[in-house]
């Protein structure tokens, strides 16, 4: 057992350094773990004005999310409650798929194309194996660790804090990866949504640049009916019966080598299976692992020796030395973002909170969520001031027993 004060193991463990930037559910931050002196990111999620805090829906999804550990995969490090923030901790990612497609210094062989690709839909197996969708998948949600590995990232918040709202400019790009079925509005989706975005992502490193680049949702089904024509109900008869679906003047399709003239017979056919319009018939992210195209050369590149963007140049900060007392930083300027009101997640999220240089103090002081969340049952890190009764907890239990047994 660790001589450690469990209630201070929180407080002194991550020290905050730069902003990485901002996302959809609120601000990221590189920090170092004083535990292990590894750098890791940490993604700050405002809980809003909710009393209750985390739900034990989002507690039971961040406890899938942990236990979800493979290669292809970001890893879920850690989780806790902090000054009515949720942070998750993640391991740290030097870049992103987004950057490598951007890159004009980067040539992107066949193999490559096809290591990336194979990367990404190794992990959304993974994934849809345990019946998580990732719902939010584009090419800066796919990011890439030092040795070249592609890990999915965040996979599974969309069902947590709810489908993001693209209200804000950085995050419209996300329609182009849209599935039509989406598009027409369907509540009941499927794994499919995942794999028609990940054709998209791999349209993209064939082009080098989006593929389907719709300026409204209205004009994102009319970029795919010009790549892919109008669906007809011979192809999707379920179509019809989307909540907005409206007949559109029927286009033909081009020949898709016309629009990918580089692209082998293998990555046609796949590209041509991943883009399905009925979400039936559409392939899955197996069968896709499966195609001959994986297996056929070149074979994909080794992720080691894939090209990657030049690394960016750190801020000169000292070296943290896990035996020396933390440094601390200033925090970076204050700036705020306006959260959309939804799934009880409102309100303005301030960040770069004035004294949190070092991340979660545990003290559970003016932390609505430590109020609520007994995390230790979820196996992640213990709040200070668990409130859950003993009838609760077993009830609680029980009750995520079942639910797990059950794929939703
Ligand atoms: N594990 C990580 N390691 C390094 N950088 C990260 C990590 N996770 C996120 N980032 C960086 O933090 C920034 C914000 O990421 P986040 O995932 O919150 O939003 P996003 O992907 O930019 O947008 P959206 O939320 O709309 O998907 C991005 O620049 C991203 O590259």
């Amino acid at each position: 057992m660790s001589d450690v004060d469990p209630s201070k193991k929180v407080a002194d463990r991550y020290l905050r350094r730069e902003v990485l930037g901002e996302g959809t559910y609120g601000v990221v931050y590189k920090a170092i773990d004083t535990k292990t002196g590894q750098t890791v990111a940490i993604k700050k999620i405002r809980l809003g004005k909710q009393k209750e805090g985390v739900n034990f829906t989002a507690l039971r999804e961040i406890k899938l999310l942990k236990e979800l550990k493979d290669p292809n995969i970001i890893e879920l490090t850690d989780a806790f409650p902090h000054k009515g923030n949720l942070h998750l901790v993640f391991e740290f990612m030097e870049t992103d798929l987004e950057a490598v497609i951007r890159d004009r210094n980067i040539f992107l062989s066949p193999a490559d194309i096809k290591s990336y690709l194979q990367m990404t839909l190794k992990g959304l197996a993974i994934c849809h194996k345990k019946w998580v969708l990732h719902r939010d998948m584009k090419p800066n949600n796919l990011l890439i660790g030092p040795n070249g590995q592609l890990k999915l990232a965040d996979f599974g918040l969309a069902r947590i804090f709810g489908s993001p709202e693209r209200r804000f400019t950085h995050q419209v790009f996300a329609r182009w990866y849209r599935a039509p079925e989406l598009l027409f509005g369907t509540k009941q989706y499927g794994s499919g949504v995942d794999v028609w975005a990940a054709a998209c992502i791999f349209a993209e490193l064939l082009l080098r640049r989006p593929f389907l680049q719709g300026s409204s949702d209205i004009d994102q089904l009319g970029k795919i009916f010009a790549a892919f024509g109008t669906p007809t109900t011979s192809q999707w008869p379920d179509i019809v019966y989307l909540p907005d679906y409206v007949e559109y003047q029927y286009v033909p399709a081009p020949p898709l080598r016309s629009l990918f003239p580089m692209a082998s017979d293998d990555a046609l056919d796949l590209l041509s299976k991943m883009f399905t319009y009925d979400p039936k018939v559409r392939i899955s992210v197996q069968q896709a692992l499966e195609h001959r195209y994986f297996s056929s050369v070149p074979l994909p590149t080794d992720p080691e020796k894939l090209p990657r963007p030049a690394p960016k140049k750190e801020p000169k900060v000292p070296d943290f030395n896990p035996h020396e007392g933390p440094t601390v930083l200033s925090p970076p300027r204050k700036s705020r973002r306006v959260m959309p009101g939804r799934d009880g997640f409102e309100g303005i999220a301030l960040q770069g909170d004035k004294d949190d240089n070092n991340v979660g103090d545990n003290t559970g002081k003016n932390d609505p969520a430590s109020t609520s969340i007994d995390f230790s049952i979820f196996g992640l890190q213990p709040p200070n001031r668990p409130t859950i009764n003993s009838a609760d907890r077993s009830h609680l239990k029980r009750k995520l027993d079942l639910e797990f047994q059950q794929p939703e």
